[in-house]
């Protein structure tokens, strides 16, 4: 774990950057930092070590502004480490990221085969795309680097890297979840898809369940590769090289969210939203617009808690945010129709007199006002079919300061798995289930609820955002197995985020 700290620097590869470029109405450009967990996290790992984020800018290559290279400089300046654009044309944005990653590895890895659609011209172009990620890695990677790189759109980058002769150190965190052996089989590029992910170092997963998944597909279909170790990080030989799996779980900034959520801001959205909707219990969803995330489910079983439980008709209200996201692809315009639908005919059947059951809100929220949202929700009905972790389960306990909060949550979300023990688990599926499971929310006495929510925000700090990059680090730079202690004893929850492990390759 020792090691040379100068030289030391991380690549982070991501789809898109942190950054959000919009034009404005004088018709000048401006870019601002984005605001996810990963940022948060690797912001200041990037900023001590040194290093680049590589990603494309979020807008066509035909549109983007003359001057973006001089944009991105000045930002990184500013964020105190470089920003390399990879520019995306208008085709490979369709065919790469609407195409092959939304339309076939994005539906496949959920379990929904049934919504693939695996047209040859998307995995060229994924390809091709990938490719190009590549060369902006090896433009600007020195031998001494650790590439770190992120997501299902990049499965191939390692594989391609190694065709052009960078053999640094190449990491990979995969934030969706992966499918069981039966639905990857599906795929008509599989093969392909593994023997690239296993030119990787180290690949990273949300929960065990996905690395079980994931072992047994590299066992059923490349019976090859020997794997060793039956912990938490397990390791491959493939040939003359080892490949590490792992499970991190990722997280939020624990302490940042307490923080804001007491801010004068986020107070007056809570006290605003609490005296329009007073005297009645508030029931929150959050979610991109996304299939995967239930909501049609969701409303149903609204409606169903209406139906069966009388004592809720007038005395609950849903707030359910609906992020605008990936309009370009067509299951997400049909979606959108679908539960706008569903809002009105539910919105028809109960409405009276000074009382609406769904509020329904299709845009996206400033950050103080959606934890004003969080902080107003008397419960949160988090009900994905399947999701990789889904952090709007851990900012809504860990914005919970009164510790009064009740988390409804699917066991089909990663988060699962840490928050079982406080959140009341749901077959997001099963709408009489979830109909009681709201009922039992809206009737929980408060010692119940302070005990259960106290778990959770209690999990969630001692695994917060710095904790999954640390574990992560220091599951690459391991020299075996036995340097792979329990994973929760890496990092005092004190110290963060200097003590970041050193990063392999120098
Ligand atoms: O970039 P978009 O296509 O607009 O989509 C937004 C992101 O969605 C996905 O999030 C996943 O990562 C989260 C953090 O690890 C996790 O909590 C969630 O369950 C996942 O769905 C996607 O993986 C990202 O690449 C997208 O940027
Ligand atoms: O109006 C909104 C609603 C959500 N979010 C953020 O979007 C992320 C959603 O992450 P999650 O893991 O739950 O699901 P994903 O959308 O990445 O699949 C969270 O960090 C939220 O804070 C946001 O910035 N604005």
């Amino acid at each position: 774990m020792t090691g040379n700290k100068k030289g030391q620097r991380l690549l982070i590869v991501s789809n898109r950057l942190p950054l959000k470029l919009t034009r404005e109405r004088s018709g000048t450009w401006r870019l601002d930092r984005g605001s996810g967990g990963l940022v948060t996290a690797l912001a200041p790992v990037l900023r001590n070590r040194g290093g680049v984020w590589i990603g494309w800018p979020g807008i066509p290559q035909e549109k983007a502004p003359p001057n973006l290279g001089e944009l991105l400089d000045r930002a990184g300046r500013d964020l105190g480490y470089r920003i390399a654009p990879v520019g995306l044309s208008r085709r490979e944005q369709r065919l790469f990221y609407e195409g092959f990653s939304n339309e076939v590895i994005w539906p496949l890895f959920h379990e929904l085969p049934t919504l693939a659609n695996f047209d040859p011209t998307y995995w060229l172009a994924y390809h091709q795309v990938n490719r190009k990620y590549a060369e902006a890695i090896a433009a600007e990677s020195q031998p001494d680097y650790f590439v770190w790189v992120h997501d299902y759109q990049l499965m191939l980058v390692a594989q391609e890297l190694r065709a052009l002769g960078v053999n640094s150190y190449v990491a990979f965190f995969l934030h969706i979840p992966f499918p069981p052996l039966d639905v990857f089989l599906k795929i008509p590029w599989r093969l392909e898809i593994l023997n690239a992910l296993l030119q990787f170092d180290l690949l990273g997963v949300q929960t065990a369940r996905d690395r079980r998944n994931l072992l047994d597909c590299f066992r059923a279909l490349m019976p090859d590769v020997k794997w060793h170790g039956r912990g938490r990080v397990v390791v491959g030989q493939v040939n003359d090289r080892f490949v590490r799996i792992g499970d991190f779980p990722i997280s939020i900034d624990y302490r940042s969210f307490v923080r804001r959520a007491g801010s004068k801001e986020v107070l007056a959205v809570r006290d605003g939203i609490r005296k329009t909707l007073a005297n009645c219990k508030i029931l929150l969803g959050v979610d991109r617009l996304d299939y995967t995330k239930g909501i049609p489910h969701r409303l149903q079983a609204f409606r169903e808690a209406l139906r069966e439980y009388p004592d809720l008709v007038g005395k609950t209200t849903l707030i359910q945010v609906v992020v605008p996201s990936r309009t370009g692809v067509p299951q997400y315009r049909r979606l959108r129709a679908e539960i706008e639908r569903l809002v009105g005919t539910i919105n028809g059947e109960f409405t009276k007199p000074g009382w609406v059951p769904i509020h329904y809100i299709f845009r996206s929220l400033a950050p103080d006002e959606l934890l004003g949202y969080y902080r107003a929700a008397d419960v949160a009905l988090i009900t994905p079919l399947k999701d990789g972790m889904n952090l709007i389960a851990k900012e809504y306990c860990v914005t919970n300061v009164d510790n009064d909060g009740v988390l409804i949550l699917s066991e089909f979300a990663g988060a699962a798995s840490q928050l079982q023990h406080g959140a009341i688990l749901v077959n997001p599926f099963h709408v009489q289930q979830v109909a009681s499971a709201i009922h039992q929310a809206c009737t929980m006495p408060i010692t119940e609820r302070k005990r259960r929510m106290k778990k959770l925000r209690q999990s969630i700090r001692k695994q917060d955002i710095f904790w999954w990059v640390d574990s992560f680090l220091r599951s690459a730079i391991a020299k075996d197995l036995s340097e792979f202690p329990q994973l929760d004893e890496y990092m005092p929850l004190t110290t963060r985020p200097e003590p970041i492990a050193s990063i392999p390759g120098a």
